[in-house]
């Protein structure tokens, strides 16, 4: 693991057992990520999308292999990554500041002083004028703007964004595909994203991997090309070689589904 890696997987495995014994998730991933680097996580369902996001958590311990934060080995969660989730897990009668603050008070981080981390980051994602109202005030964009808010105030390496949009209107999470690659860029933060929707993963990332099933394995990795690489998620969708790319992932995940029924990818 050199300087410039943030995170990687090494030679791992993760085995669940249950009632119904034991069933092999995912095996043999490789995978690093560089610091500043964002990368998408897409496979269809059961290929172990999540349990990759677990573990690079520190959730749980994989079976065997290894996790590495840094340079350092991942044990157990850390302070030095965030999660950003479908639902914003809010509390309802918190304000939008404290609900904001939620992961400073469990780092035991929360004063006068941080609190103004708290306005700021506010600020910043266009809830200015939002600190003292309350969870149900807000529309579902502006909650998640909040759970990002929380996840950034707490100044994590690494977010960890298990399909953070996919339960917003089209309109509302282009915009904000947009404002958390615009942040996460300007703050240098690695980010790993697991999402259904291709489109998503071309137009936010540096990098795609693709994941079979079966156990879970990756299966192939893409690199966005420049310019759309480098243009925000909306204006990367118009760009010619956008729609090339797309088939490209459609065409990996077709392989992976054939002869298991259609699942929809978008
Ligand atoms: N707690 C668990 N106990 C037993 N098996 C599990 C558990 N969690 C996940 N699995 C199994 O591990 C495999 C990978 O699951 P995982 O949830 O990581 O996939 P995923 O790609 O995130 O799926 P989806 O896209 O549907 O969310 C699946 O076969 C799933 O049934």
């Amino acid at each position: 693991m050199n300087d410039s890696t943030a995170l990687a997987l090494r030679r791992l495995s993760h085995v669940y057992v249950g009632d119904k014994g034991a069933s092999l998730a995912v095996e043999g991933i490789d995978l690093a990520v560089a610091k500043g680097e964002f990368v998408s996580l897409v496979g269809p369902s059961g290929c172990g999308k999540t349990t990759l996001l677990s573990l690079l958590a520190g959730l749980f311990p994989p079976t065997t292999g290894e996790v590495w934060l840094g340079g350092e080995r991942v044990f157990g969660p850390s302070p030095k990554v965030g999660y950003m989730l479908q639902q914003d897990y809010l509390f309802p009668w918190r304000t939008i500041r404290d609900n904001a603050a939620v992961g400073l008070e469990i780092q035991g981080t929360k004063s006068k002083e941080t609190m103004k981390k708290v306005d700021g980051w506010l600020e910043e994602l266009g809830l200015g004028g939002s600190g003292y109202r309350y969870p149900h005030e807000l529309s579902g964009g502006m909650r998640q703007r909040v759970a990002l808010a929380r996840t950034l105030v707490t100044e994590p390496e690494v977010l960890l964004l298990d399909e953070p949009f996919s339960a917003l209107d089209l309109h509302i999470k282009m915009q904000l595909e947009e404002l958390v690659v615009e942040t996460l860029g300007k703050l240098g933060k690695t980010a790993v994203l697991v999402t259904h929707d291709l489109s998503e993963a071309a137009a936010m990332s540096d990098r795609v991997i693709v994941l079979g099933r079966n156990p879970g394995h990756i299966r192939k990795e893409i690199a966005i090309p420049e310019p759309i690489r480098s243009t925000d998620p909306i204006e990367a969708r118009k760009l010619p070689g956008f729609q090339t790319l797309f088939e490209e992932l459609w065409a990996e995940l077709d392989a992976v589904d054939e002869g298991k029924g259609g699942e929809s990818h978008a």
